[in-house]
């Protein structure tokens, strides 16, 4: 800032006379600097997340809804705005946090720009309004919009991660369940489901944040079985309900439309009630008898084959499926699977979700 009497090269020595600013001035440089450095960060980080929607998803809906709020944010910079910039001097430029170092994959990285792009427009709507109200109201309108955006969004990126699982662990207790489970995302397993019937409530809200930190870390889906309270209670990405469970009509009202509801089905009539309530996917079986279900008379390979011929939604086989097998399940249609003991118990969860997904994924390039 030039002061009174200041010495400028420019003019050879010659002492030029400035009015200094006034206190006023002076802050309304530095709200003029704060306003500057937020309509970029927020363009900057919906141009982020803009490029998801137009390159990974092909969504022109979501693609021009991120560009006309780029747009509108631009109409707001003023060339006076733009010219309050001081880049030498801003301390912040240097300032970083671990987190943006590295991202575990595409949800994190949007979230973090939609994290992004909010506190920018919560900034631009403060000290917007310190210059003129209408800035205030108009960032307020397009912090909502982003709200709207991110919700859209998000539960999109679910269904799409959903239709890309092939293989699905439904976990049993374990002293060793984030080990294990741990062991199984590193091998490539991309959805989970938390199932544990006689836990009790606080060990059960312990370990269901545990493994939806743990599947978030690795850009997995987390799913909590039976409890719908629970899925709200740790975010997770949705329920799976039984035949038993709460009808699905009442967990869409609590859990809204962006999270996933599963429900098991073990014949045609159960499969076509889910799918007009309104499933996400559903559960085909127990395919062969399984302790693990006990009681439970298994569907058999018919079930599949019907599934694969009628069900309009993602299914999985599950029920007594393993190694040993999965290429008979795969044979009768399936080409999703959900699995508990041959995950949980195996020595290597690493290797043998591995393996199970090698089958799976074979089988989906042949029947392309
Ligand atoms: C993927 C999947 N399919 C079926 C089930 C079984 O659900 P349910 O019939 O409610 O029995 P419990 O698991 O609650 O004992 C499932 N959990 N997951
Ligand atoms: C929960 C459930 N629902 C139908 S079969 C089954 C259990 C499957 O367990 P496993 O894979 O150990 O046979
Ligand atoms: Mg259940």
């Amino acid at each position: 800032m030039k002061q009174a009497g200041y010495y400028d090269e420019s003019t050879n020595g010659v002492v030029v006379m400035v009015e200094p600013y006034s206190q006023k001035q002076q802050i309304q440089q530095v709200v003029y600097r704060i306003l500057d450095a937020n309509l970029d960060r927020a363009r900057e980080g919906l141009r982020v997340i803009e490029e998801w929607c137009r390159f990974g998803l092909n969504n022109v809906q979501m693609t021009s809804e991120c560009k006309q709020l780029r747009q509108e944010i631009a109409s707001w910079h003023t060339a006076e705005l733009r010219a309050a910039r001081d880049t030498l001097c801003d301390t912040g430029t240097e300032i970083t946090h671990p987190q943006e170092e590295t991202r575990s994959g595409i949800r994190a990285l949007l979230q973090a720009n939609f994290c992004r792009v909010q506190e920018a427009l919560r900034v631009l709507e403060e000290y917007g309004k310190l210059v003129n109200s209408n800035m205030g109201i108009a960032f307020k309108q397009m912090r909502y919009r982003v709200y709207t955006l991110e919700t859209n969004l998000m539960g999109y990126e679910r269904h799409q991660m959903l239709l890309r699982a092939r293989l699905y662990l439904v976990t049993s207790p374990s002293e060793n369940l984030i080990g294990t489970v741990e062991a199984a995302l590193k091998g490539g397993l991309t959805l989970i489901q938390y199932r544990d019937k006689n836990a009790d409530d606080t060990l059960r809200l312990d370990l269901a944040v545990s493994l939806r930190d743990l599947c978030r870390n690795y850009g997995a889906l987390f799913i909590v079985n039976d409890r719908v309270d629970l899925a709200l209670a740790v975010d997770a990405d949705g329920v799976h309900l039984g035949q038993q469970d709460m009808p699905i009509s009442v967990a869409r009202q609590l859990l809204g439309p962006q999270r996933l509801i599963g429900r098991s089905t073990t014949n045609p009539q159960e499969m076509q009630q889910a799918i007009a309530d309104g499933a996400d996917y559903i559960g085909v079986g127990p395919v062969y008898e399984t302790p693990t279900k006990e009681g439970k008379a298994a569907a058999g390979l018919e079930y599949v084959q019907y599934a694969a011929q009628h069900s309009t939604i993602p299914w999985f086989a599950i029920g007594g499926i393993d190694t040993s097998n999965i290429n008979d399940v795969i044979d009768a249609g399936a080409s999703r699977v959900a699995v508990v003991r041959s995950l949980m118990q195996a020595e290597q969860p690493t290797l043998v979700t591995q393996y199970l997904l090698s089958q799976l994924n074979r089988i989906q390039s042949e029947r392309k």
